[in-house]
């Protein structure tokens, strides 16, 4: 657990009556004393025992803390986690008419826990609200006699408790009503209020006859909507228990007493529960089936929670057998152990995104691939075409050549065909590597290339001349092509 806090609450009227003496003491912001009001001192002298024994809490209060103090110093420090996706579980424990609504609910002019927490998780929500995009819904139950009840929405029955897909207990068909306005939550929680079991006994003249179970879930994400978004999603239960109560001292009869033993028996459970998950060994079975209560709480007592129990005792020697017992389970509860972790609710669904989009770019990677591949081929065969188209013209100027050129030149001619045919004839064409520079290179020596003629005619004459502004372009058919002029002029000239 969080943290185990306890409460003596004042003497009340009644004990005053009574006359009782107190005998459960605040030593210091820690320590509380009990003493045990029948014992002989004598007898505790003879036996070298001490009258009193000490227990240590993580913080203890007397009738003189404010509700602030216990609030502070219990509940606050849990807002700033609970928006952040960390699960709480605040629970006020102990036997009947020692102040567990009090602490919880409190009156107009001393609001509990719940009004506090409700106002200071608003206001966090508030400041942070120009990053942060935020939704909290609110429901409401009590458990009576074994029975869920919606205290948002009494007619609609008794409602059943599942277990989702990862575990988590929810209330199947219960009211959740979403609002970030604190107003409209607290006039939510004093009608749910109206609607829950209060009975007189003579005990308590407001005896809360069910547990009382507050949720408050919170769900926040960034305003900026970036790939890495994060939602986080956290439960808040605020637990008002219905007090242990023994038949004698509450006089209980009938519907009362049918009650009391509902109640004395889903808090049996809930102390089974804290007895055997503060078992130093840790293996004792942990049976959260034996009442709704516990099953509601599986994951506040034993799970993923930072979970927070006030106990309560009055101080009265009257009321001794329930402050020892309380004392016993408020200490025992000291030694859970619950594992927590931050609740990232959409973490799966933004693996299954980038999964999507990893899928997404591998097939258009091969989409791409696909495309150059076919573009390069496609480029391939025109070339060879171009190149076939050249070494056709290449042959027919040639043939014509033949017929204008006179016998003198004949020889000449032949040495012209013969490396023509030798650089750019047919044959198996290479495709270009590196720029079309291929075909140049490959071009017998005295073959001209475009490069050849800029060198021959600095200042550009070459390109005035031939007029053809393809004549640089690094193709072989251009190649041949400018070949085949430059052989031409040549020609000409002889
Ligand atoms: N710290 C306190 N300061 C002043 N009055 C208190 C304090 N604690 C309890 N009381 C008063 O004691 C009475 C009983 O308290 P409360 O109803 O909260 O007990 P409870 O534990 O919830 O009882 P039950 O289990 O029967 O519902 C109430 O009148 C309440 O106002």
């Amino acid at each position: 657990m969080k943290s185990v806090a306890l409460r003596i609450r004042p003497l009340s009227d009644a004990e005053q009556e009574e006359a009782a003496t107190i005998v459960a003491h605040r030593v210091d912001e820690q320590m509380v004393v009990l003493m045990d009001p029948m014992e002989d001192p004598d007898d505790i002298l003879r036996a070298n025992r001490s009258r009193e024994k000490t227990y240590m809490f993580d913080v203890a209060f007397d009738y003189l803390a404010s509700q602030e103090e216990v609030y502070r110093a219990t509940t606050k420090g849990l807002i700033e986690g609970l928006i952040s996706g960390y699960n709480a579980t605040v629970f006020a424990y102990g036997p009947t008419g020692c102040g567990k609504t009090y602490t919880m609910l409190g009156t107009d002019k001393e609001p509990g826990i719940y009004v506090r927490t409700l106002n200071d998780l608003f206001r966090a929500i508030e400041e942070t609200s120009d990053d942060m995009l935020y939704s909290v819904s609110m429901s409401y139950l009590e458990i009576y006699n074994e029975m869920i009840r919606d205290l948002l929405n009494p007619s609609s029955g008794f409602l059943d408790l599942r277990e989702d897909a990862k575990g988590v207990i929810q209330v199947a068909g219960i009211t959740e009503v979403s609002t970030i306005n604190a107003q409209e939550i607290m006039e939510l929680l004093m009608k749910g209020n109206k609607q829950r079991t209060q009975e007189p006994t003579a005990a308590n003249q407001t005896s809360s006859r069910s547990h009382a179970v507050l949720q408050v879930a919170v769900k926040q994400q960034s305003r900026c909507r970036d790939v890495l978004q994060e939602v986080r999603f956290a439960r808040l239960f605020m637990i008002d228990l219905a007090g242990s109560e023994r038949a004698a001292q509450t006089q209980n009869r009938g519907q009362r007493l049918k009650e009391g033993a509902h109640i004395n028996r889903s808090l049996l459970a809930l102390g089974n529960c804290i007895n055997a998950l503060s078992d130093k060994n840790g293996t004792k079975y942990v049976n959260y089936r034996d009442s709704k209560l516990t099953r509601l709480l599986k994951d506040s007592l034993g799970g993923n929670s930072r979970t927070v129990m006030i106990a309560h005792i009055s101080p009265a020697s009257v009321a001794f057998e329930e402050s020892r017992n309380t004392l016993t389970y408020a200490d025992r509860a000291k030694s859970i152990r619950t594992r927590v972790k931050k609740n990232l609710i959409n973490v799966s669904y933004h693996i299954a995104q980038y999964t999507n989009i990893i899928s997404d770019l591998r097939s258009e990677i091969q989409r791409l691939k696909k495309k150059i591949a076919d573009q390069a081929s496609r480029q391939l065969n025109s070339d060879r075409a171009d190149i076939r188209h050249v070494q056709g013209k290449v042959l027919s100027t040639l043939k014509h050549m033949n017929h204008i050129c006179q016998q003198k030149l004949f020889p000449n001619f032949c040495i012209f065909t013969l490396i023509l045919l030798t650089s750019g004839g047919p044959g198996p064409l290479q495709p270009p590597e590196s720029g079309g520079d291929g075909p140049v290179e490959g071009a017998a020596p005295g073959c001209l290339s475009p490069t050849d003629g800029d060198q021959e005619k600095p200042d550009g004459a070459g390109k005035q001349q031939h007029g053809d502004p393809d004549r640089h372009l690094q193709t072989p058919a251009n190649h041949c092509r400018v070949s085949v002029e430059d052989l031409y002029v040549c020609l000409i000239q002889l």
